[in-house]
């Protein structure tokens, strides 16, 4: 029997455990992993020779609870290169604690990962902004983490940098890719504030958060970002900007998760594009072995 409560799960044994069962059962060797955002499960759909495995059937993994989180793992290949994808992540605001949140995080370093893309879904609090433009992530606000929601209390090495979580060459393999694939118009960089939810903000937070420097607010990301920078994995960061955050008190729009599903199934092939060209490419680009 393994446990699915909320219990803490990060031990040494339990994730070696887990990572066990998995690496018993698939030949994949994933030296990358990628975590799909709110409806964007469909980025694992075109890997071949997948291996699905259902979050229920994985030892001490926490099962999705939110629509548009699949809940499988999926190992396959982007041409030659093994990966493997979370269809469907973890959120605070389901209940879940931030080390079970992040487990999988663990569970992919011990596997041998050695880059971890991180996507999601947020609202453009920057002016600039459209929906449905890709936000490069260059840093983030761990805005549950000042509050002492933090998923590294009680973990490893302390007081890690965190200044340089988004590394800069797969950042500019990101802008250099969008280009080539005539995206420029839609990719930008930005700062992703994370706030725990799952309420959308009122107007007056976001505001707030605007004015902290934060370009887009979403319910995720930062958690599993500051594991795998603890872990030593090279991280990228994307966000589709599904919906614009209200400003403005005169502005009737309200926001809601059928319409960020929405969105992001409408660009997930754009997205798509551009996640697979950059798998192919890593691991080839000399720079990156080095950032
Ligand atoms: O998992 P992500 O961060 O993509 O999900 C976003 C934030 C909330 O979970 C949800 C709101 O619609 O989408
Ligand atoms: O506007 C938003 N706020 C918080 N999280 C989100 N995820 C998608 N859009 C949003």
């Amino acid at each position: 029997m393994h446990s699915k409560g909320n219990a803490c799960c990060c031990s040494f044994d339990e994730c070696k455990l887990t990572t066990e069962w998995l690496m018993s059962r698939t030949r994949h060797k994933p030296k990358i992993a990628v975590v799909c955002g709110s409806g964007l499960g469909l980025l694992a759909d075109n890997i071949s020779n997948k291996q699905v495995f259902r979050y229920e059937d994985i030892p001490n993994f926490p099962v999705s609870t939110v629509p548009g989180h699949e809940g499988h793992l999926v190992f396959g290949h982007v041409r030659d290169k093994s990966c493997v994808f979370m269809q469907g992540r973890f959120h605070l605001y389901e209940g879940y604690s931030l080390c079970r949140v992040t487990f999988p995080v663990r569970i992919f370093k011990l596997m041998g990962v050695e880059t971890i893309i991180v996507t999601n879904a947020s609202g453009g609090l920057c002016q600039d902004f459209k929906v449905g433009d890709i936000m490069i992530i260059k840093d983030h606000i761990n805005l549950p983490g000042f509050a002492g929601q933090h998923p590294l209390c009680g973990f490893g090495i302390r007081f890690p940098c965190m200044s340089d979580a988004y590394s800069k060459d797969l950042r500019k393999l990101t802008l250099d890719i969008s280009s080539e694939l005539g995206y420029s118009n839609f990719v930008r960089e930005g700062v992703y504030c994370m706030v725990s939810g799952p309420n959308f903000e009122t107007i007056a937070e976001a505001r707030m958060l605007h004015i902290l420097g934060s370009d887009s607010v979403g319910m995720s990301t930062v958690p599993e970002v500051t594991v795998a920078k603890h872990c030593g994995l090279r991280v990228l960061g994307l966000s589709l900007i599904t919906n614009k955050v209200s400003l403005d008190y005169s502005r009737e729009e309200k926001v809601n998760h059928e319409e960020v599903l929405h969105i992001s199934k409408m660009r997930a092939e754009m997205l798509q594009k551009v996640l697979y060209t950059f798998i192919t490419r890593s691991h080839q680009e000399e720079a990156i072995n080095s950032s």
